[in-house]
C-alpha cells in the first residue's frame, strides 16, 4: 500500500522536478501520484521513471493539470512565473495544498496566488532549505542591531541557466533586512549598478548576481562598515535541501485552514 500524501511533480523533466521525483521515490513518507509537463514537450506520455533514463514508475507524464491535480494531496511546483499562476487557480479548484518554489514572479503573479490561496493551502517560499530560512532570520536580527553606518548588501550566485535575478533568496534576504531596520525594501533597494552610478546611497540595500557553470546557489548579506565588515553565508551544494524542504511542506500543509504561508510557518521559525 502506498504511504503518506500523493504528490504530484509539476515541470517533471526540469533540474528540481526530477530532484524531486528521486526524493519521493527513494521515501516511505509520500508516494507520487503525477508528473506534469507543458504542452508538447517530448516527455509528456512517456513514463516517468523511463523519461528520466531509469525503471519505470508506472506513473505517466502528463500535461492535464486538474485531473491530476484531483489525484493528489499536494502538488509540488519549481517551474516558471505564469505556469505558477495558473498551476494555483487549479490547485484551488481540485483543493489541493500547492507548494511553490518558482521564483521571479511579478507583483501581479503573487496577487494572483494570493486570490488561490482564498480556497486552498499555498506554502510559497523562494528558498526551501531549513539554511536559508535560518539566514533569514539572523539577517532581520543583525539588521536591527546595526544602524546605516554598515552597508548591507547582497550578493548571490548560481548556475548559468538561472533566468532572474536577483534570484528569490536574495530578495528574502533583502526583505529581511529591511524589514530589520524598520524599512520597506523597494524604498532602499539598489540592484543592477552599471556606469555613472554615483555614491552608494546611505542606508540602500544593494544587490549582486553572479551567473556561472553549475553553481547550486550560493548568498552572502554582507554588512560593511568603516573598519569592519560581517559576512552571512549560505551555500547549496545539492538541491536535495530544496527538495527536502518542499516535501515538509506538503506534509505540513495537510489540513492546514486555507490561506498563504511560506517556509518559516513550515519550519517553525
Ligand atoms: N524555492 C526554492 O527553494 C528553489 C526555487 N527554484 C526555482 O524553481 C524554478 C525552476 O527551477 P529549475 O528546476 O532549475 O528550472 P528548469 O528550467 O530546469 O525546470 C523548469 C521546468 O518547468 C517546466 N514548465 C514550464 N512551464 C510549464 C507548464 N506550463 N507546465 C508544466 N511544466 C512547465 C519546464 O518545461 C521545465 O521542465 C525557478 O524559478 C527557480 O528559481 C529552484 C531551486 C530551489
Ligand atoms: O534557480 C535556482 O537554481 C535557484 N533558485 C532559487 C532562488 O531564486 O533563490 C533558490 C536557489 O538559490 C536555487
Amino acid at each position: 500500500m502506498a504511504n503518506g500524501p500523493g504528490i504530484v511533480v509539476t515541470g517533471a523533466s526540469g533540474r528540481m522536478g526530477q530532484m524531486l521525483i528521486e526524493t519521493i521515490v527513494a521515501s516511505d513518507a509520500y508516494h507520487l501520484v503525477g508528473a506534469l509537463e507543458r504542452d508538447g514537450h517530448d516527455w509528456v506520455g512517456q513514463d516517468v521513471g523511463i523519461a528520466m533514463g531509469g525503471q519505470p514508475m508506472g506513473v505517466t507524464v502528463t500535461s492535464d493539470a486538474l485531473e491530476t491535480f484531483r489525484k493528489a494531496n499536494a502538488v509540488i511546483d519549481f517551474t516558471a512565473p505564469a505556469a505558477t499562476v495558473a498551476f494555483s487557480k487549479i490547485a484551488a479548484q481540485a483543493g489541493v495544498v500547492h507548494v511553490i518554489g518558482t521564483t521571479g514572479m511579478t507583483d501581479d503573479d503573487l496577487k494572483a496566488v494570493n486570490v488561490s490561496a482564498q480556497d486552498t493551502v499555498i506554502v510559497r517560499a523562494g528558498n526551501m532549505s531549513l539554511g536559508v530560512n535560518l539566514l533569514v532570520q539572523l539577517t532581520k536580527k543583525v539588521a536591527a542591531a546595526l544602524d546605516e553606518d554598515f552597508d548591507i548588501e547582497v550578493i548571490e550566485a548560481h548556475h548559468h541557466h538561472k533566468v532572474d535575478a536577483p534570484s528569490g533568496t536574495a530578495l528574502m534576504l533583502g526583505e529581511a533586512a529591511a524589514e530589520g531596520r524598520g524599512v520597506l525594501l523597494s524604498d532602499v533597494k539598489d540592484s543592477g549598478r552599471d556606469g555613472i552610478t554615483g555614491a552608494r546611497k546611505r542606508g540602500d540595500i544593494g544587490f549582486t548576481a553572479i551567473r556561472g557553470g553549475d553553481i547550486v546557489g550560493e548568498h552572502d548579506v554582507l554588512f560593511a562598515a568603516a573598519g569592519e565588515r560581517i559576512v552571512l553565508r549560505h551555500m547549496a551544494t545539492d538541491r536535495k535541501v530544496f527538495a527536502r524542504g518542499a516535501l515538509k511542506a506538503a506534509l505540513w500543509g495537510q489540513g492546514k485552514a486555507a490561506g498563504e504561508y511560506d517556509m518559516l510557518d513550515v519550519l517553525g521559525l
